[in-house]
């Protein structure tokens, strides 16, 4: 029986190479790159598995097919062929594969198939890299479907950002020491189950300052997510406060407040949701006062005040990669009141930064507006008293994602000591590494009350656009809530009982039994 084969991506090609693999690339819309993976995939297993096969792969010629034009293939009777052994074989096998593309570990090894697989293959026509193909879908805001945790959307972020723009977003300070303690201290820690507690539904939702969150994690500020995607800001706090999570614009956003606060959805007096604005303060306190009560009409719902960058630390990929802040620096509207004070120059912005500031600057933005002060950058206990003393409304535990002063410890080991310091009197946040739903539980269970993040945030962005933040978004609020399920906890008060400080801990529990 002759078969037509329209919709299906694969062709077996009859005449000189009966292995050819044809990708329809109208299958996956704009997902060229995972389709590829499994037609390599699938024509790698040939190779391997059939005699019938030269599991060479073909790519068909994917912008004509975007376009809407009918593709050419140089031998029409290609669409037409009998079922013989090998066909079987490459049904099973891209079925697999198409089933496997949800997975990216299994698109990466994916790739190194067909890249092994091409060598010495002069037909082989894929060569485009996935730099290239990650462009395309990147254009077409779906290749964050290939990212199945965080970390994956930095790898693919790797991909598609510039070396510069990529290093500003992923480095730290000098030797970046904090910046990869902030992630290895997570593993230290232990959650150790309850099992038969009934678990239908958890409930992971929280409220501070009028932001009610779905689950406990907010986006951290980070400047110029204009440099990772044309919606900037207003994509990353769209996608955020529809995932109920919230959203922190710093003070070096490439969108002003006033977009920002336009692009998120309202709650029922027609005020903006889930958004904080991030503060520097300057030595003109006029116009810092001024960009705080704009904040404030606006409806922001309170100020973070960033503590811990009183200069900016030293970050030695930029100086190698000779990305350079200033570049960008006429494009921040939110500091525009400085004027030409700033002259677009990163060093001129930072010599109007007040660095005199003490714990009375807390008293004076209160004396300003009515907004609640969160005050980010701490991470010593007697600092966190320092900050209930001055009036802060919550502080976040924070190394600046180790962009700061390196060497300081990961945020995750601070915790346990200025939550005994903190007692509950106001919430604390803390960020710096979280990467996991059970990285969130485990902030949760040492006493914070929420986590924050950046980077998965910009890389995101960066990826898919605000599909790409709702995508990563989703991911976490997934995990955090297998992690409350798999752990046995309903809801956040119990998630403490179910964590311990240490491997010895884990076992002297085990053993004690
Ligand atoms: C590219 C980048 C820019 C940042 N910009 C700011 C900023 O403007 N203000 C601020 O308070 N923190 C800033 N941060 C620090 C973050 O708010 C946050 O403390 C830290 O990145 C959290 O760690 P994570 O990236 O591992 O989640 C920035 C971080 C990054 C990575």
């Amino acid at each position: 029986m002759d078969m037509k084969i329209r919709a299906w991506p694969v062709v077996i090609m009859p005449s000189a190479w009966p292995g050819t693999l044809i990708f329809r690339h109208t299958y996956l819309g704009a997902s060229s790159e995972m389709g590829i993976n499994c037609v390599a995939e699938a024509g790698a297993r040939l190779a391997a598995e059939s005699n019938l096969m030269s599991g060479q792969v073909a790519h068909n010629i994917a912008e004509k097919v975007a376009d809407g034009s009918k593709p050419t293939f140089k031998r029409q009777q290609s669409y037409t062929f009998k079922p013989k052994a090998g066909f079987a074989e490459v049904s099973s096998s891209l079925q697999r594969g198409i089933k496997e593309m949800r997975n990216f570990r299994t698109n990466e090894r994916a790739l190194d198939i067909r890249r092994e697989f091409s060598k010495g293959h002069e037909s082989y026509t894929v060569s485009k890299s996935i730099r290239e193909h990650g462009a395309v879908a990147a254009k077409k805001n779906r290749l964050h479907e290939l990212c199945m945790n965080l970390d994956d959307f930095e790898r693919v972020a790797r991909d598609v950002m510039d070396n510069g723009g990529f290093g500003y977003y992923m480095g730290g300070a000098t030797d970046e020491w904090t910046l990869k303690e902030n992630r290895s201290a997570f593993e230290k820690y232990r959650i150790i189950p309850r099992v038969l507690v009934p678990v239908t539904s958890v409930d992971m939702r929280c409220s501070f300052f009028g932001i009610d969150l779905r689950f406990p994690v907010m986006i951290a500020p980070s400047a110029m997510h204009g440099q990772a995607h044309e919606d900037g800001e207003k994509a990353t706090a769209r996608a955020a406060v529809r995932a109920g999570s919230a959203f922190t614009l710093s003070s070096l956003g490439s969108m002003s407040m006033e977009d920002v606060a336009g692009a998120v959805p309202t709650d029922h007096q027609g005020k903006p949701k889930g958004l904080i604005f991030q503060l520097y303060v300057f030595k003109r306190r006029d116009i810092t006062e001024a960009i705080v009560k704009k904040a404030e009409a606006l409806g922001y719902r309170a100020l973070c005040l960033t503590v811990d960058a009183p200069i900016t630390g030293r970050r030695e990929r930029d100086l190698r990669s000779g990305f350079t802040v200033s570049d960008a620096m006429g494009q921040l509207p939110n500091i525009q009141m400085l004027g030409n004070v700033v002259n677009q120059q990163l060093v001129e912005f930072e010599a109007q930064k007040d660095l005199t500031l003490d714990w009375s600057i807390i008293t004076w933005l209160k004396s300003i507006c009515n907004l609640p002060v969160i005050a980010k950058g701490i991470l010593h206990p007697a600092d966190a008293r320092c900050a209930i003393k001055a009036g802060a409304a919550a502080i976040v535990i924070s190394n600046h994602g180790g962009r700061q002063l390196d060497s300081t410890p990961a945020t995750i080991d601070v915790l346990p000591a200025i939550a005994a310091e903190v007692r509950g009197e106001i919430p604390i946040f803390l960020d710096g590494g979280i990467r996991r739903g059970t990285d969130v539980f485990k902030a949760l269970g040492f006493g914070a009350n929420a986590v924050m993040m950046a980077r998965p945030a910009v890389f995101a962005l960066a990826v898919g656009g605000e599909h790409g933040v709702s995508r990563m978004l989703r991911l976490l609020y997934d995990e955090l809530e297998c992690t409350f399920k798999l752990a046995g906890c309903k809801n956040i008060s119990e998630v403490p009982s179910r964590m311990l400080s240490s491997v010895l801990a884990a076992s002297s529990a085990l053993n004690a039994v």
